[in-house]
């Protein structure tokens, strides 16, 4: 998994300044951030609404669009996706609960 999402995230970045005629990359990244972060917005709602109509193969696929224009994002703020992995890794064996209660004592 964690192969599969490196390779992507090299290809996106070999791909940003390719022909925008060629690459779906190079296109969105030609039409800024702001579009780049609407296109994940979008994939995270259909993420939900096949998730909310218990469609597996749909959450499947959106989860893979969504997973792709992240990290076309990331690679447009020049965030490694090593970065995000270790603040994965980082958190760790935390719980969610305990974590939460840690930062709300109240
Ligand atoms: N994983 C993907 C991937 N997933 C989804 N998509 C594309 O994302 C686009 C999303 O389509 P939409 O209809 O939502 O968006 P749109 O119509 O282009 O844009 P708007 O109408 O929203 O403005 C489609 O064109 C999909 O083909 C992807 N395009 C590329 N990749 C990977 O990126 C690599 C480089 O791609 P290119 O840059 O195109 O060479 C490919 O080899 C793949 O590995």
């Amino acid at each position: 998994m964690r192969s599969t999402l490196f390779d992507l995230e090299k290809t996106i970045r070999q791909r940003r300044t390719a022909d925008p005629s060629q690459s779906y990359v190079a296109k969105l990244t030609a039409r800024g951030r702001g579009k780049i972060a609407q296109k994940v917005g979008e994939e995270a709602v259909e993420t939900v609404i096949a998730a909310m109509a218990s469609d597996r193969e749909g959450a499947i696929g959106e989860s893979a669009d969504l997973l792709f224009h992240l990290l076309v994002l990331l690679a447009d703020m020049d965030v490694p996706l090593d970065a995000v992995l270790d603040e994965l890794d980082r958190r760790e064996g935390v719980s969610g609960i305990a974590e939460k209660a840690a930062r709300q004592p109240d």
